[in-house]
């Protein structure tokens, strides 16, 4: 009896809601009863009927303006009283903000004040975040973000993303359904087992797809409501984790085999039946003995995209086309070397030889024959072919076998090494000596992250090299002075690719992902590095023309999209580029009425 008359009290609460003149936010709670005897045994129903204006409005990340409410804003939408007096302009907010983000000098702590930020004033967040991007970048982003998921357990506030775990089993599209927003363009999962080069965080991983979709936003303009992360919990192979007791995922060992794939098809399946055949998935942080299999079971039913493999492959290839202006010669006249040949490693290595193959009238066997790796046993070569892992096999040339990298250097005297074992501090001074002892300009990429795994340090590679390498590495390094002398260090990393690629798949309404839009973005991702890049000797251009860069890389993209008969928005807008930086989120806010 008294739940209902709590019930009937609640109703009249709403019944009221039409004489209310000002159509305040109604919160109604049967937590308001004036009750004397404890009902905190008594099951409970959260009741919560909202409109936006007044406390709910400022508590909405989508619509909360904070102290830039206007004095109109505050009258019209009951905010008297919730705000202190003072009326901000965004900008000001934007500098208040900044100022207080660079008191914190621990880089994890910047991190929790921008995911408190994203989760309060989500514009604020990206106006922050895409005006700052050179700063910025490395906190929601490389390396803190590999430090943020480590302990993602314990600097746990609220839920981002949407963890789907083996509980779910039967359910997925029902879990789909939970989440708030219906129209989602773009889907970045993992499902933690190889988080940068941190190895299997289970469901910690979480951090990754929320960083990653914060970028397709701040860097490639796609609205955040269309963005959705997924962490799929089938457990973790993490010790550590397991014994953790603030581990927020699945306490069990990782699925595997047929229970892996089942779950995996269910998720798949699931996504097309709620969100269409045009919604972006976007693999992010598998290990490889699923990632490879996915990307080929699902790019035929699916429009899905490897980042680890296929963006990785697209911001390297990039840098190479534009490398070659300080390095000289044409791709097919230098040799690569690999140190990890794994998901990156032999995703670049596909490209490469796929652009040699299209430039050159070299078959592709033969564009492969000048590329190498090296694993975790040493030279991938032909006498290895049978125990090796498929994506190695086409990289197995005839050699000798060679045990360790410095002994490759000297056997295979590349002209090119690019680092993607995600073990920090292989790049030793005997081998990049050795890099700079054969070549007048050593290129070098150390592509691990975060920093503590790359494979060498931009200094390193100046100082080893006596100032003469061309030096990029996957997470941020500091510009260096070497003998006077300062160097500024290009950052290769997958984020220069999938926001504006992303952009392009949506905005052209692709269906598919072939492998000619891989080209077409590294060459626009080349064709966007300056003279005044070129003369500091970097090559990839400034993070900040980042918007410009996805704008030109998401047109290139579109235009194969179209050229290939895999676009389906039609008619094909005439001005590709323009019509890019038109459909980019903004983070201004909007005045309300
Ligand atoms: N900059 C960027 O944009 C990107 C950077 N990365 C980074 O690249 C790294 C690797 O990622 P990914 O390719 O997906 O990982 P994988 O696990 O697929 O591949 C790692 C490879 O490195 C090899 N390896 C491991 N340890 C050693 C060692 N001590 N000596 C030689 N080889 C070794 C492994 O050998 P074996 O096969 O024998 O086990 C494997 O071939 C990560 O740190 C990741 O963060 C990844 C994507 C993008
Ligand atoms: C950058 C990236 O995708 C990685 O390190 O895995
Ligand atoms: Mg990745």
């Amino acid at each position: 009896l008294k739940r209902l008359n709590s019930l009937r009290r609640l109703l009249g609460v709403l019944g009221d809601r039409g004489d209310r003149k000002n159509g305040l936010s109604v919160m109604a709670s049967n937590e308001d009863d004036n009750n004397t005897t404890n009902e905190d045994d008594q099951p409970f129903t959260p009741w919560a009927v909202s409109v936006a204006s007044g406390h709910t409005l400022l508590r909405s990340p989508q619509h909360n303006k904070g102290l830039a409410f206007t004095e109109k804003e505050r009258d019209a939408h009951y905010l008297r009283g919730l705000l202190p007096p003072a009326v901000f302009t965004q900008e000001l907010q934007e500098k208040r903000t900044l100022h207080l983000l660079r008191q914190y000098e621990v880089p994890l702590h910047k991190y929790i004040a921008m995911m408190d930020l994203q989760e309060t004033n989500e514009k604020l967040f990206y106006k922050l975040l895409i005006y700052n991007v050179e700063e910025l970048l490395p906190i929601v982003y490389t390396p803190t973000v590999g430090e943020a998921c480590q302990k993602y357990g314990s600097i746990y506030r609220r839920p981002q993303g949407l963890y789907i775990s083996l509980k779910d089993k039967g359910k997925i599209l029902e879990v789909l359904k939970n989440w708030p927003e219906k129209n989602i363009q773009v889907i970045v999962v993992t499902d933690g087992e190889r988080i940068l080069g941190l190895g299997d965080l289970g469901c910690q991983g979480m951090g990754i797809p929320v960083g990653k979709l914060s970028l397709y936003t701040a860097l490639g303009g796609v609205r955040p409501s269309a963005c959705l992360p997924v962490t799929i919990d089938v457990g973790t192979k993490n010790e550590t984790l397991l014994n953790d007791e603030f581990y927020i995922g699945l306490k069990q060992k990782r699925a595997t085999g047929e229970e892996y794939k089942e779950f995996l098809e269910e998720f798949m399946t699931a996504v097309k039946k709620n969100y269409g055949e045009k919604v972006l998935i976007q693999f992010e942080d598998f290990a490889n003995h699923n990632a490879f299999d996915l990307l080929t079971k699902y790019r035929t039913s699916h429009l899905v995209f490897n980042d680890d493999i296929q963006g990785t492959a697209c911001v390297v290839l990039g840098g190479l086309l534009s490398a070659l202006k300080l390095i000289g010669g044409t791709l097919s006249d230098h040799t690569f070397l690999f140190l990890g040949a794994g998901e990156a490693g032999t995703g670049i290595a596909e490209l490469i030889s796929l652009e040699i193959f299209k430039k050159t009238k070299l078959t592709v066997e033969e564009s492969r024959q000048k590329i190498w790796l090296v694993d975790s046993k040493g030279l991938v070569v032909s006498s290895r072919k049978d125990s090796l892992q498929q994506h190695k096999k086409p990289w197995a040339h005839d050699h000798e076998p060679v045990s360790g990298l410095l002994e490759a250097v000297k056997a295979i005297k590349p002209t090119i090494l690019i680092g993607t074992s995600g073990v920090g501090k292989q790049f030793t001074k005997e081998v990049i000596e050795t890099m700079a002892s054969i070549n007048a300009k050593p290129l070098i990429m150390a592509l691990s992250n975060p920093t503590s795994q790359s494979e060498c340090t931009a200094e390193e590679a100046y100082t080893w090299s006596q100032g003469r390498a061309i030096f990029a590495s996957g997470s941020p390094f500091d510009p260096v002075i070497y003998e006077g002398k300062e160097f500024v260090t290009g950052q290769s990393n997958n984020a220069y690719i999938f926001p504006g690629f992303g952009l392009g798949l949506i905005m052209s309404g692709a269906i598919r992902v072939h492998d000619e839009f891989l080209l077409a973005a590294a060459e626009a991702l080349a064709s966007q590095v300056t003279e005044e890049d070129y003369a500091e000797g970097i090559i990839y251009p400034s993070f900040k023309n980042i918007r410009k860069i996805s704008a030109t890389i998401a047109a290139k993209v579109a235009s194969r999209a179209y050229e290939y008969g895999l676009a389906s928005h039609l008619p094909r807008p005439s001005n590709l580029v323009k019509f890019a930086e038109n459909c980019m989120y903004s983070p201004t806010y909007r005045n309300y009425r």
